[in-house]
């Protein structure tokens, strides 16, 4: 138990931290509307962060956590977070019932009676009431005057728009419910298959998750559950909306533009979201999207639709391919593998690299996609939070956190530290050479050959070339 005289520096220590953050936090405001007044690109609006403000978010948000929990009774604070399943639940609801677009036209002083938006939703009155009080207490919409709702900055960001609302949403939350059984249960606990995770145990299904909404959607409910499911066609537009959301920072904080016109290979590349963004960024870059056939055919559509030029010039190829099979596109620059691996346990992410160690030359490299776990004991390849912060910065962390008990739900698989991510790409024959931190969720991890490796013969090199 820490004595009174350590609580208080502690707590004074936070305080000066958020005072610093803060000002850091003001100063940036106050650069952003003179250069918006003066007609100047606005540095809010480019979505990434500058490096301090990066940095004074993420301080203010773990000390914000830590103050929490050293001045709220742990009691109280333990239903707290024991409850933290119903908020969530809510802000479903209100996707679902399109409170936020609803209400994007109210008056921001006067909002709207909650009569009015009752019967405007379909949702009853009280249950609304209660509802929207939830979510305006975690300012997700206010109450601007007795029974009178209007949207907040935040609750603003989902109307209107699709990025929420058609990903990340049903077959987690469904299975989530499940969870606890799965993690306890004696047989299941030790498992490393895709097809042990909560949401098989739930879906009544051996399949993987992707398998499985291809399969539902193609047979009907009839031959599945009759549980609530993605169509594939919406996941695809969901994994492009949440990389549009999520990836600016990548392009920001790895250098793209030094590739020149290498070929990416982007493996799994869904309808080739990623792509898609790069070919628009950096026009020398050429690119070869594989997937599932199904998404592959989408994935055509999609850039026809979208970039039809980078198909004109003969920039980018679709390839119907499965990663768990020899890779055909041999010796390319790089290989992209943006959100697979967290999708896969350990050995199948092993077996997916190892496909692309035995096809890279030795100067080609992997470039891994994924959220990084940043452990609160800190990591030699991360930058570590100021002191008494977690070396994480704590609650910061707590998105990246989610996200990885998401992908346990399910595919029984994990986001990974990058001391993990070494290891798998250890026993594939290949090196972590660096983790690019990216100022947002995703990092870049560069993994290289390693020629020293047992796994494979020194200095092997691929049959045959792109
Ligand atoms: C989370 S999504 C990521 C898509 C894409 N990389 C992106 O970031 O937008 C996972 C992708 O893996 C694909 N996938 C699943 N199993 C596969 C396999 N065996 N071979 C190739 N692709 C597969 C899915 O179809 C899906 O498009």
């Amino acid at each position: 138990m820490a004595s009174v005289a350590e609580k208080v520096q502690k707590l004074r220590a936070l305080v000066s931290l958020l005072q610093d953050a803060s000002e850091t936090i003001i100063a940036d405001w106050r650069a952003d509307s003179a250069a918006t007044d003066s007609g100047k690109d606005s540095v809010w609006n480019s979505s990434v962060p500058s490096p301090a403000l990066y940095e004074a978010r993420r301080v203010a948000l773990g000390a914000c956590g830590m103050y929490i929990d050293l001045v709220q009774d742990s009691a109280t604070r333990l239903t707290e977070v024991a409850s933290s399943y119903l908020p969530a639940r809510a802000l479903h609801i209100a996707v679902r019932a399109k409170i936020a677009d609803f209400l994007a036209s109210a008056d921001q002083n006067e909002g709207i009676h909650i009569a009015v938006l009752s019967r405007e939703v379909g949702i009853g009155e009280q249950k609304l009431l209660q509802i929207l009080r939830c979510l305006a207490c975690i300012h997700i919409f206010a109450e601007v005057q007795h029974n009178r709702f209007a949207n907040t900055p935040t609750s603003m960001r989902i109307a209107n728009d699709d990025l929420i609302r058609l990903h990340r949403t049903t077959e987690a939350n469904v299975a989530a419910v499940n969870l606890p059984d799965v993690v306890l249960d004696p047989g299941k606990t030790f498992s490393t298959s895709i097809r042990d995770s909560a949401f098989n145990v739930t879906y009544g299904t051996d399949k993987p998750l992707f398998e499985y909404v291809e399969y539902a959607e193609e047979h009907g409910k009839d031959s599945t559950t009759s549980l609530p499911f993605t169509p594939p066609n919406v996941w695809a537009k969901g994994m492009v909306a949440s990389g549009q959301l999520e990836s600016v920072p990548i392009f920001a904080d790895y250098p793209w533009g030094d590739l020149g016109k290498r070929v990416i290979v982007d493996v799994g590349g869904g309808i080739g979201g990623l792509s898609l963004q790069l070919a628009m960024r950096f026009p020398k870059l050429q690119f070869v999207v594989q997937d599932r056939p199904q998404m592959i055919q989408q994935a055509r559509e999609a850039w026809e639709k979208d970039f039809p030029v980078a198909l004109e010039e003969e920039r980018v190829q679709f390839m119907a391919h499965d990663f768990f099979t020899e890779q055909t596109v041999r010796e390319a620059d790089v290989y992209v593998l943006r959100q697979i691996l967290h999708d896969w346990p350990d050995d199948d992410c092993i077996t997916i690299l190892g496909h692309l160690r035995q096809a890279m030359r030795r100067d080609s490299c992997i470039l891994v996609v994924d959220i990084i776990i940043h452990p609160s004991v800190g990591s030699s390849c991360l930058k570590d939070a100021p002191p008494p912060l977690l070396r994480n910065y704590g609650s910061a962390q707590l998105v990246g956190s989610t996200r990885d008990l998401a992908m346990l739900t399910l595919f029984n698989a994990c986001e990974r530290t990058p001391e993990h991510l070494s290891t798998l790409a250890m026993a594939a024959g290949l090196r972590l050479e660096k983790v690019w931190e990216c100022r947002g969720m995703n990092h870049v991890t560069e993994l290289r050959r390693d020629d020293t490796s047992p796994t494979f013969e020194a200095g092997s090199e691929p049959a045959s070339s792109l």
